[in-house]
């Protein structure tokens, strides 16, 4: 039986574009040579505070700083006293540590100095650093893109990352720790691979087509590879808003008819007070945005003007304004007054916004909303639920606070839809970088399948393995990184 020869694979390996690897681009290597130091832990009075260096001065300023002694073992943290090196001062006793590259976060020499987090002493420290040659200040994100150059960590690892520093809710931090960990890039990689032995068989059949030798059926076995990953990307394409949710929020936004207690909610839920409450209906107008962590995950959650008819032209323009919003919603939370459900504005909003919602649209998408009756605290004892013809629906009283409990559990089932479970699943892609490429990509096998010729086949392969060797490896492109970086702060 013939079988594909892997010189074969590892030239299509090769290809004209690069596959995903975790090397980093070679042209972003930043100002090779120099040594960089910075504050990497945060601004401000604090028990310990971190300085770090990477580069290839980094032993001569570790040196420096604790003359006379030598270097400590390497990666053992060792307590020196810090002199400044031109004047002799001494300036703290601190943990100093040495991490030879290529064993390091950069791969380059790094030291570490764990100082007193007090301002007087790292503002010497780092003064002292900028005196010894060879040296100069990091820019934002400049560690962070050393280890990427030095292919320490892949691009979707670098965003993992930058999402770690800024994340914010449970959810976000467990989504970024698995991104960091290579996950996604994992992931690419198989899908890489798999494109990879497709290609392989399609270019044996050019080389070898007319050979007796060539076993029945390659092209057979290509096209049941590219089928296979068309299941695969198509699936995980379907999910793509999600991780991007969890990354930026959710859009909950909340509506009812005046006087519901939505502004009341609003505040409850944020524990502080974003909008004005009062008596009068008609107090919200403008579309009042504010991050807050729901249950564990990020949303964005909007308070609107109350829905009705027959106003003046202030408030029908807040009206307007509510409903675009509605539209952008990920998840609605409608908001009545529980003693007041026969109202015409209340009967009028679950005839305009909550029946909808629960019919299926043409996409056979449901829109999310969690049915909210407040101020529970007005019904009359002993009788807890008030319409049970309501679709489901929770009660809750701003007031007292009671069925928040219940409240926040249906959020957080609702939000785990929306935004997935970063604990369970297949890694989401989180950006939509990786979602325009995972298109692109099956874009590309779409060519394939219908291309005419194996020669113009092969090459939809390639353009298809490149969209996939962008995504984790960004490909080079500067302008990308620029732009992941610019995520970063000063001494990452
Ligand atoms: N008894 C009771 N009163 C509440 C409750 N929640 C809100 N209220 C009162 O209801 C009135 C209206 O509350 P808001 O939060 O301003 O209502 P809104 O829906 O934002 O009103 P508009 O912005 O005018 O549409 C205020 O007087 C609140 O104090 C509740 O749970 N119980
Ligand atoms: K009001
Ligand atoms: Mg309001």
């Amino acid at each position: 039986m013939w079988r594909v020869p892997w010189t074969l694979v590892a030239r299509a390996a090769r290809g004209p574009r690069r596959p995903c690897t975790r090397q980093g681009s070679g042209s972003s290597v930043p100002r090779s040579g120099s040594t960089i130091f910075a504050l990497s832990s945060g601004q401000g009075r604090c028990g310990i505070a971190v300085i770090r260096t990477s580069g290839p001065a980094s032993g001569h300023a570790l040196r420096s700083l604790t003359a006379p002694r030598d270097l400590p073992p390497a990666r053992c943290a060792c307590l020196r006293l810090l002199r400044d090196p031109c004047s002799g001062e001494p300036l703290d006793r601190a943990l100093v540590l040495w991490f030879p590259g290529p064993q390091s976060f950069t791969a380059e020499d790094c030291a570490e100095f764990h100082v007193h987090g007090g301002p007087a002493v790292v503002s010497g420290v780092l003064q002292a650093l900028g005196r010894v040659p060879g040296l100069r200040p990091a820019e934002a994100g400049e560690f962070t893109r050393r280890a990427f150059a030095h292919g320490k960590l892949s691009l979707t690892e670098v965003e993992g990352l930058a999402d770690l520093i800024h994340a914010e809710t449970e959810a976000q931090r467990r989504q970024a720790l698995r991104q960091l960990d290579g996950e996604l890039g994992h992931l690419c990689r198989g899908w890489a691979e798999t494109l990879t032995k497709a290609l392989a068989h399609v270019e044996a059949y050019i080389d070898f087509g007319e050979d007796d030798n060539l076993e029945e059926g390659v092209l057979e076995r290509a096209d049941s590879q590219v089928q296979e990953l068309e299941v695969a990307l198509g699936t995980h394409l379907r999910d793509a808003r999600r991780g991007q949710r969890l990354r930026s929020g959710a859009h909950v936004v909340v509506a009812g008819p005046p006087n519901a207690g939505k502004s009341s909610l609003v505040n409850l839920l944020s524990r502080k007070p974003v909008s004005i409450v009062s008596s009068e209906p008609g107090t919200t107008r403008d579309v009042l945005e504010t991050p807050v962590d729901l249950a564990g995950f990020p949303a964005l959650l909007s308070d609107t003007a109350g829905l009705r008819e027959g106003i003046g032209p202030v408030e029908q323009e807040g009206v307007r304004r509510a409903r675009k919003r509605l539209e952008q919603a990920d998840l609605i939370l409608a908001v009545l007054d529980a003693s007041d459900l026969a109202s015409p504005s209340s009967c009028n909003f679950l005839d305009m916004v909550v029946s909808p919602a629960g019919a299926e649209s043409p996409n056979g998408n449901r829109q999310r909303l969690l049915l909210v009756l407040n101020k529970s605290d007005l019904l009359p004892p002993g009788d807890p639920d008030p319409r049970l013809d309501l679709p489901p629906h929770l009660l809750l009283s701003c007031l007292t606070g009671e069925g928040l409990d219940s409240l926040l559990e249906a959020l957080r089932k609702e939000l785990a839809a929306v935004c997935g479970d970063p604990s369970t699943g297949p890694p989401l892609l989180t950006r939509a970088r990786h979602q325009h490429h995972l298109q692109c990509c099956l874009d590309a096998l779409g060519h394939y399948k219908q291309a005419k010729d194996v020669s113009l086949a092969a090459e939809a392969l390639r353009v298809a393995r490149g969209h996939l060797a962008h995504l984790a490896g960004g490909g080079g492109t500067e302008e990308i990184l620029d732009i992941i970086f610019q995520d970063f702060c000063v001494g990452k």
